[in-house]
Parts: C-alpha cells; structure tokens; sequence
C-alpha cells in the first residue's frame, strides 16, 4: 500500500497520480495495490478521486485516449483519509483505516510513506507512524520516501537525518531527486562504464572543462512563496544538479548495486573543493534574477513582480557556480554549472569540452567550432552528440564541425518512463540506487553551505537578466576569457535586463 501524506496538494495530483496511472496501465502494479491519500482536508474517498482526476491534466488528456471504465477502475484504488487537524497528532484512525483497506483489498503489510507534505513536517510524521507501530517490519517491509527540498542548509538536513533515522533505518529511506529517475541521466553511468572508447579519455588528460546546464523557459509559476525562501542554488543546483555532476565525476563503480554506485557518489561530493575564500566566490559564482521584458510583442513579468515574492527580493532565479574537483582524474578541470528560469530554451544538457590536438597540424581561425565536444542532452530530445572536425571540401585544409548523434527516440524500444514512475517502481522494488542516501546529501550541502552564506551578504552582486535570455549579460565572464556557455537557443528579446538588483 501506498500511504502519501499531503495528498490534496499539487504533487499528488500533478506528478504521483498520473505516475501511478501509468504504472497501472503498464501492469506494473499488483491486483492488490491501492492508495491511501492523507492531509488534514476533510474528503471522502469519491471526492478525492475527483480531485486528482480533474487537477491531473495528464489523466484529463487520457480520458479523451481510455476508455471511463478503465480510469474508473485505476481511481477505485484511490482511498482518502483525513488525519483531523493536524500531521502530528495520533495515528489510531488512520491505523485501522490501513487495517481495513488491507483486509477489504486482501493486500500484505507492505506500506510505503510517501510524505508530500512541508518538509518541516517529515519528523514528526515519522514520529507518530512509529508510535502506531506502522514501522515494524515483522509481516511487511516499511518504506518513507521523501521529497525535496531535503533541508536548507548542511545544519537542517543533518538534523532531518538525525530525526527520521530516530524512526527508520537508512535502509528504508527513499530522498527523491526526479533527476535521477530521468532515463538519460542513468544513461550516464551506462554511456561512461560500459563503453571502452569514452572512460580512456574520461579526465584531466583530454578534458578540458565540463560545462553543466539547466535551463527553464518558465518563471516561478504558482510556487513563489517557496520559491522566494528557496532561490536556484537550494531548489535545482544542491539536488538535481549535484546528482548528475556526481555521475559525471565518480570512479567507476565495482558493480551496479545501490550501495556500490552511491558510495563512488559520495566519494565524487566528497571531492569537490570547498570554497571559502570571498575572493574565489566573487569570480566563481554568479547570481542573477530575471527582470521584466517583451517576449513576441508580450510583456512578461518580472521575478520580484510574480506572486509570493518580496518586491525587494534578491533571490536569485540564475545560479552559476565554477567549480574544481581534488582529485586525480579532475585536478585543474573546471567545471561550470548553471541553472536558471525564464530561459530562452527548456534545456538540460551535460557537455564535455575536450583538449584541442597537443600538435596543430590544421589551423582553424575558430578554436572552438573545432574541439571535440560530447553533448550529452538530457532533455528534451534526449541523446548524445558528438561534435568531431572534418575537412572543409575542397582547397586546403579547413576544419569544420560535423555531429555523430544518437536520439532515445530512435530506439525501436522507446518507451521512456517519467521519473516519478521509474523511482515510485523502485521504491516498490527495494532498489534506492536512484535515491539520495543521507551522506550524499549532506556532502551536496558541504559544497553549497559557504556559497550561499556568501551570497547571503548585501555586497554581493545579483544581476538583472531580461526574462527570456541567457542570464546576465556578464555570466561568460566566469570562463576567463576561453569560450563561454554553450547557449543553445537564440534570445527571445533583444532586450538585457542588465543591471544590478
Ligand atoms: N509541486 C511540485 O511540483 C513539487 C513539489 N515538491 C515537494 O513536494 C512536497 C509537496 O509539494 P506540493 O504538493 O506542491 O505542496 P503543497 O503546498 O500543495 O502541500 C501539500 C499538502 O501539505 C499540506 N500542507 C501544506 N502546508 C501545510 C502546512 N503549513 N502545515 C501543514 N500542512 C500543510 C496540505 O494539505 P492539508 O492542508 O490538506 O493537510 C497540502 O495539500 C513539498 O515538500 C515540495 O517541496 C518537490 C518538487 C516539485
Ligand atoms: O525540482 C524542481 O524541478 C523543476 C524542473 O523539473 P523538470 O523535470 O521540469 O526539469 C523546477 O521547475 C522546480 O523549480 C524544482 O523545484
């Protein structure tokens, strides 16, 4: 049984019902399998099947495809059960709630916790599910997943460990990264440990800098109470951006278990080099905010203007952060990482710049449409590229460009699981190899504590970007004068929105 703490908000009925759906429709769900919905909102169970069919635009599309028996069927597992007036109170209702959907549905005592709720509420829930006795693992195994943002800083979420270990073993917590349940970011593990022509020149020898970005054409949306309090760095750049930068760096693994492939990742946080100094973090970081501008004759708000955030807020919606890695394989490879909303593109991508030739045999007026690059796109159109020089037809020997591609959708195969599904499986399964484990996390927040503390200082910088362009005008400056991003969209406005918020 599935058990999702704050099942009347957005996520449950955005992300985990229609991750369900599609689980049930793929039979991967036993006939025993159900739902049990939990928040402080009194409904019945018919009500919240309402609910999360109509807010899940995903299923609204669906019922157009399937036929209403068949959606009726997959809502009928859904059960609801208010918890009164609040999450830390007792759990005796809902004890016997479970007790009875286990014998009505004839379903083993194998619970998963799903806590959707404000993160300040996941100790006490763990709390008081112990205190009913939900955690024992004698009839059943017994599983919490939570879910981002796992803590704000290294203090807090040692603290959220500290206190969800006091009720569960490390063994049965699932911290979710959507990233990780991304095909193309497992792809990266596959495409480095299981081809002999890539991991040769996977360091400091042929590498010349990784460049990581993560780019959304949308604002904050809804979200800008949280957003405000959150800002890039905590919201994508300590989770998701660190997960996929960690694949990028580990050792290989000795095999493919979860505890194998998370021990080389807390190995590569590990790795990262501190940075302290406030002249190194006036060079190596950046943030920005998106100002207002004029996208296709509309006018587009600006961050400060969006709901939920202070008109003076200097949260930054940019994030760029440069970076190196002490170790062997890494020493003096810098690696560049940015994220931000209100880009020109929707965007993920992964891209490896390699060393030019020791010996230029072929002068090229344009160095870096010539350097090898791997081009590892994690969404949309999820693939690999290889950027390769070719002779120029004709007199001389000019050097120009070609591409080597690979698209999942050309797979005969393709059939591309969303994230929330593939990690909701797993956690059914017992495979926590795309979860975050408790020292993976706090290393991430090693990393990101002093940066943070830096920016949270008056004199730093955030600049303005018009909402629709790559970022502050000035955020190439961070390459010392070789390259800069990779922008691979045009601007959506001539405007720059630069200044100094
Ligand atoms: N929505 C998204 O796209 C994403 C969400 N997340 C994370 O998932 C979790 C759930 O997100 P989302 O569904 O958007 O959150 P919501 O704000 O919609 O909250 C979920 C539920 O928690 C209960 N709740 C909200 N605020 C409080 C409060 N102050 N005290 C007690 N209960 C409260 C409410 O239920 P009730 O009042 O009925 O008890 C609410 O329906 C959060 O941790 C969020 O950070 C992560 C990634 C993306
Ligand atoms: O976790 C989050 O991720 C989304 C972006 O996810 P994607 O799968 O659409 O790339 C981001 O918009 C949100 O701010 C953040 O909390």
């Amino acid at each position: 049984m599935l058990i999702i703490f704050g099942a009347s908000g957005d996520l449950t009925a955005r992300k985990l019902v229609p991750a369900l759906f599609n689980l049930y429709k793929g039979k991967h769900l036993p006939d025993s399998f159900v739902v049990l919905g939990a928040s402080r909102s009194n409904m019945t169970d018919e009500k919240f099947r309402e609910k999360v069919v109509q807010e899940s635009e995903f299923l609204q599309e669906e019922i157009g495809k399937e036929d209403a028996a068949f959606i009726k069927n997959f809502a009928d597992k859904l059960y609801y059960q208010d918890l009164g007036d609040k999450y830390d109170g007792d759990y005796s209702t809902l004890t016997k709630r479970i007790e009875q959907l286990n014998r009505e549905n004839g379903c083993d005592e194998n619970y998963i916790f799903y806590l959707s709720t404000p993160p300040s509420l996941y100790e006490a829930i763990a709390k008081n599910l112990s205190e009913a006795g939900l955690t024992k693992e004698e009839n059943g195994w017994k599983r919490i997943i939570v879910e981002k943002p796992f803590g704000y800083s290294l203090a807090s979420a040692k603290e959220l460990n500290d206190g969800l270990h006091k009720y569960f073993h490390e063994s049965q917590v699932y911290r979710i990264d959507h990233y990780l349940g991304k095909e193309t970011v497992q792809n990266l593990l596959v495409t480095r440990f299981s081809n002999s022509i890539f991991e040769p020149t996977w360091n400091r020898r042929y590498i010349h800098h990784v460049e990581i970005t993560n780019a959304e054409t949308v604002g904050v949306e809804k979200r800008g109470g949280y957003y405000d309090k959150s800002g890039a760095l905590r919201d994508m750049f300590q989770s998701h951006l660190l997960q996929i930068l960690s694949l990028i760096v580990m050792e290989p693994p000795i095999n493919a278990s979860a505890e194998e492939i998370r021990d080389e990742k807390v190995k590569a946080l590990k790795s990262l080099r501190l940075m302290t100094d406030p002249d190194v973090l006036a060079t190596h970081t950046m943030k920005g905010q998106y100002v207002a501008s004029t996208i296709k004759g509309k006018k587009v708000k600006g961050y400060r203007e969006e709901e939920g955030v202070d008109p003076d807020s200097k949260t930054e919606t940019f994030a760029a952060v440069k970076f190196f890695v002490d170790n062997w394989r890494w020493k003096d490879v810098p690696f560049y990482v940015r994220t931000a909303k209100y880009m020109p593109t929707k965007v993920t991508e992964v891209v490896i710049h390699f060393k030019s030739p020791a010996h230029e045999v072929f002068k090229s007026q344009d160095a870096y449409r010539k350097d090898n690059k791997l081009i590892i796109r994690i969404q949309p159109d999820e693939g690999i590229l290889i950027k390769f020089g070719v002779k120029v037809p004709g007199l001389g020997f000019n050097v120009e460009q070609a591409n080597l591609d690979f698209y999942y959708s050309d797979l005969d195969s393709a059939q591309v699981m969303d994230a929330y599904e593939r990690l909701l499986l797993d956690a059914m399964q017992g495979d926590a190899t795309l979860y975050a484990r408790a020292d993976e996390v706090e290393a991430a927040w090693k990393f990101v504590d002093p940066i943070l503390e830096y920016w949270s200082n008056e004199d730093v910088p955030t600049y303005g970007y018009a909402a629709g362009t790559w970022g502050p005008r000035n955020s190439d400056e961070m390459f010392d004068g070789h390259f800069g991003w990779r922008n691979p969209g045009k601007l959506l406005t001539d405007e720059t929105g630069f200044c100094i918020l």
